[in-house]
C-alpha cells in the first residue's frame, strides 16, 4: 500500500470507508447542540439511502473526533455547518458539505427575531453579510452584525451587543447557545431546506469520493506491485507517496517518510533540481546503497504547473537480467545454434579425432579458430562447440566477414548510435557483438576482415568491451569468438594482409576440421543420410541406402572441392533423379551422368576435379538460376560467399 500518515499541520489523507466496506454511504453530521435538535427531522429522512453518524463538538474539539472517525475509515463524508464547517474543512483531506446559510433563512430568522425585538443582532463566523444592511430597512428593524473566530470572541460581541441594548441574536448553533447563556434569546438561522440541501451534497461527494477511491486503490495497488522503488513529493520537495520496494531502500531509519523533506531522508535521490527545472531525467545511472541503479526523474504537473515530482529507480542488475533474458528469446528466433556434436554425420578416424578436440575446447571459454576448407561443416562444430559449453542455451551468433562491404561490417559488428552517419536507423542499432552478450560470436571467414576491422576486434577481444559508431562511452560485452577460415592465415600475415596480433589471439584453440577427401569413410553416411531426407521429402518411398549403393564407389571417389555442402547438393541432384522411379529395378544409372556430370567425370570426358569452379560452371549455374548467387551457388554446391570470392578473384 501507498504508505501515508498525518502529522500535526498536515490535513490527514482520506481513505472513504464505503470504498471498503461497499455498503451505504457513510456520512458524518457534526453539529452543536440547537442545530443537531433542529436537524434531526432530516436525519431520520436519510433512513436507507446513508448511514448518518451524529457528531457533537465544536472547534478543535470536533476536529479532533472528525480525524478519528476518518482514521478508523467510518466515513466518506462530512456535513457540517458554520465555524465547525470552516475549521473541517481546514483541517480534514475529506469532503466536507456545508449547510448553507440562504438569505431567505436569514430572513425568515429576522422576522421571528421581530417578534421579539425590533433590535436584532446577528453573530456570524467569520464575516459578516453585506447585503443584510438593505434587507434590515425592509423589515423595519436595526440590525447590528459581528464577525467572531472563537468562542471567547463571540462572548465579548454578545456584551457588546447586550450593553447596546440587543437582546435577540441570530447565528449559528454555537452562537444560539453562547448567546443564551450570555442572558439574550438566541435564534438559529438555519432551515430545514438548507440542512437537507446539505445532507444532498454529502451524498454526492461521497460518490463521487467512493469513485475516487476506487481508481485510488487500483493505482495503489499498481504501484504496490511494482518491481522498482517508487517515491513521490510535492512542490515543496517532501515526501507524498513510497512504495514498499522503496521503503526497503530507505531503511528502518526512515519507516515514516510521508511529510519529511527528501533532502533530509535522502540528498542523493533528491528532487529538488527536477523541481526546480521541471525537465525528465531518463535512465541516469547513479550507485545507492552500494548498488547500481537506473534512475528517472520526472515533474508532476497539473494543469502545466509543477506540483511535485517522481522518482523511480530500477535495480541495473534486474535490467541487466532482463536484456539477457531478451537476447536469449531475441536469439531463439534468429541467433540459436542448432546443431550439437551427437548430430554430426562421420566416422572417420580425423573427424572422431575433430569432435574430440571440439568437447574438449567446448570446456573452455577460450577464443577458438577452426580452419578447413569451405564447407566441411566449420560452422556446424562452431555450433557444437557452443551448445557443449556454458553459453549453451545463450545467443549464438554467426556473421560471415565475406559477405559485408567494409563500412557494413564494421556497423554490423559494432552497432551505431543515432545519427552516427546519414541513413542511420532513429534510436541506433545494436551490433552483433551486444546481441551475443552472454554467448558465442562465431566469425566466418574471418580471413576475409578488412585490415582496420581487425584492429578493432583485437581491441573488443582484449578490452570485452565495445564502442558502437558515433558512440562515446563503452559498453562491456561477455562474448566468445570462434573464428574460422578457409584461408591460409599466416601466408595472408606475411603478406599483410592480416595482423599478425590479432592471429595469435584467435588462435588460442585450433581446430583443423579435415576435407572430405581426407576422410572418404564419411563419404557414404553422409550422402546417404541426405538422399534419405530428400527421398523423404520428396514423398519418394524408395529405399536410399538400396538405391545408392551401386553409386557409392563413385561418391568415395570424387574429390569433393566443395565438400560437405557439395556432397548435400549432389545428394539431393541424386534424390530428384531417383524419384521418377517406382522400384529400386526401374532405375537407370545410365542415365545420371546427365544429372550429375562431375561424378561421372570419365564418361563425360570433362577435366578431373569437375566440381571446381570455372568461368563455364559459374556462368552456366547464373543462368540458369536467373542471376541468383544463393541458387547458383547451392548448384554449384558451393557457399554463397565462396561464389562471392571466386568472382571477386576472377573479375566475373
Ligand atoms: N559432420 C556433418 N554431418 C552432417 N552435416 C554436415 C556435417 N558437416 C557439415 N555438414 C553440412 O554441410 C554443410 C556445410 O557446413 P558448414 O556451413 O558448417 O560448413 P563451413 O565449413 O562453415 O562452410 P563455409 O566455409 O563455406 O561457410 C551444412 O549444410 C552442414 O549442415
Amino acid at each position: 500500500m501507498f504508505q501515508c500518515n498525518m502529522s500535526s499541520q498536515r490535513p490527514a489523507p482520506f481513505f472513504p470507508a464505503s470504498a471498503r466496506s461497499g455498503g451505504l454511504p457513510r456520512l458524518c453530521f457534526v453539529s452543536y447542540r440547537q442545530i443537531r435538535g433542529f436537524a434531526m427531522p432530516v436525519v431520520a429522512e436519510y433512513t436507507g439511502r446513508a448511514e448518518i453518524e451524529v457528531l457533537d463538538g465544536t472547534f478543535g474539539d470536533a476536529l479532533a473526533i472528525a480525524r478519528d472517525r476518518l482514521e478508523r475509515g467510518l466515513v466518506d463524508a462530512f456535513v457540517s455547518a458554520g465555524s465547525n464547517a470552516s475549521i473541517l474543512r481546514a483541517g480534514l483531506q475529506a469532503p466536507v458539505a456545508t449547510i448553507q446559510l440562504t438569505g431567505f433563512d436569514l430572513l425568515q430568522a429576522l422576522i421571528q427575531a421581530r417578534r421579539i425585538s425590533s433590535r436584532v443582532g446577528v453573530v456570524m463566523y467569520g464575516q459578516t453579510i453585506p447585503e443584510l444592511d438593505e434587507v434590515k430597512d425592509l423589515l423595519n428593524i436595526e440590525v447590528m452584525q459581528h464577525a467572531y473566530r472563537t468562542p471567547d470572541d463571540a462572548r465579548q460581541r454578545f456584551e457588546q451587543l447586550r450593553r447596546a441594548g440587543f437582546e435577540v441574536i441570530v447565528g449559528s448553533s454555537l452562537v444560539v447557545e453562547l448567546a443564551e447563556q450570555a442572558g439574550l434569546h438566541g435564534l438559529l438561522a438555519y432551515s430545514l431546506a438548507s440542512v437537507r440541501k446539505g445532507f444532498e451534497d454529502a451524498l454526492e461527494l461521497a460518490r463521487v469520493a467512493r469513485l475516487e477511491a476506487g481508481r485510488y486503490e487500483q493505482l495503489n495497488s499498481v504501484l504496490h506491485n511494482l518491481q522498482e522503488a517508487v517515491l513521490a513529493v510535492d512542490r515543496d520537495n517532501r515526501v507524498i507517496a513510497v512504495n514498499p520496494p522503496m521503503q526497503q531502500l530507505l531503511g528502518p531509519a526512515h519507516a515514516r517518510p510521508i511529510g519529511e523533506w527528501l533532502e533530509r531522508i535522502e540528498p542523493e535521490l533528491s528532487l529538488q533540481a527536477t523541481l526546480d527545472s521541471g525537465q525528465v531525467e531518463r535512465a541516469v545511472v547513479q550507485r545507492f546503497a552500494q548498488r547500481d541503479w537506473v534512475v528517472n526523474r520526472t515533474p508532476i504537473r497539473e494543469h502545466g504547473e509543477i506540483v511535485g515530482a517522481a522518482l523511480t529507480l530500477y535495480d541495473a542488475r534486474a535490467i541487466q537480467e532482463a536484456d539477457t533474458r531478451l537476447r536469449i528469446q531475441q536469439g531463439r528466433r534468429q541467433n540459436a545454434a542448432r546443431h550439437r556434436f551427437g548430430d554430426l554425420i562421420g566416422q572417420s578416424p580425423a573427424f572422431l579425432r575433430a569432435v574430440q578436440t571440439g568437447r574438449r575446447f567446448a570446456r573452455t571459454d577460450l577464443t577458438v579458430l577452426i580452419v578447413g576448407e569451405s564447407g566441411v561443416g566449420k560452422e556446424l562444430f562452431a555450433q557444437s562447440i557452443h551448445n557443449d559449453s556454458l553459453r549453451a542455451g545463450r545467443p549464438f551468433v554467426a556473421v560471415n566477414c565475406a559477405a559485408f562491404p567494409e563500412a557494413l561490417l564494421e556497423s554490423e559488428l559494432f552497432g551505431y548510435e543515432e545519427g552516427a552517419f546519414t541513413g542511420s536507423r532513429r534510436g541506433g542499432k545494436r551490433g552483433l557483438f551486444e546481441a551475443a552478450h552472454t554467448g558465442t560470436l562465431f566469425l566466418d571467414e574471418i580471413g576475409d576482415m578488412p585490415l582496420q576491422l581487425q584492429t578493432r576486434l583485437l581491441r573488443v577481444l582484449q578490452e570485452r568491451e565495445i564502442t558502437r559508431l558515433g558512440a562515446t562511452g563503452a559498453i562491456p560485452v561477455d562474448v566468445r569468438v570462434i573464428a574460422a577460415t578457409h584461408q591460409p592465415l599466416p601466408g595472408m600475415i606475411a603478406e599483410r594482409r592480416f595482423r599478425q596480433d590479432l592471429f595469435y589471439r584467435l588462435n588460442t584453440l585450433r581446430l583443423p576440421l579435415p576435407p572430405l577427401r581426407e576422410r572418404r569413410e564419411d563419404i557414404a553416411p553422409l550422402a546417404l543420410a541426405q538422399v534419405a531426407r530428400c527421398l523423404q521429402r520428396l514423398g519418394t518411398p524408395l529405399d536410399a541406402a538400396r538405391a545408392l549403393a551401386p553409386l557409392l564407389a563413385r561418391l568415395r571417389a570424387y574429390d569433393w572441392p566443395g565438400n560437405i555442402r557439395e556432397l548435400e547438393n549432389l545428394g539431393e541432384r541424386i534424390a530428384v533423379f531417383l524419384m521418377q522411379f517406382e522400384r529400386l529395378d526401374d532405375i537407370r544409372y545410365d542415365e545420371l551422368a546427365h544429372d550429375l556430370p562431375e561424378l561421372f567425370a570419365d564418361a563425360n570426358a570433362e577435366p578431373a576435379g569437375g566440381g571446381a569452379l570455372n568461368a563455364a560452371r559459374v556462368a552456366a549455374a547464373l543462368a540458369a538460376q536467373g542471376g541468383n548467387r544463393q541458387a547458383a551457388a547451392r548448384q554449384l554446391g558451393v557457399s554463397r560467399s565462396t561464389l562471392w570470392r571466386w568472382q571477386r578473384e576472377h573479375g566475373a
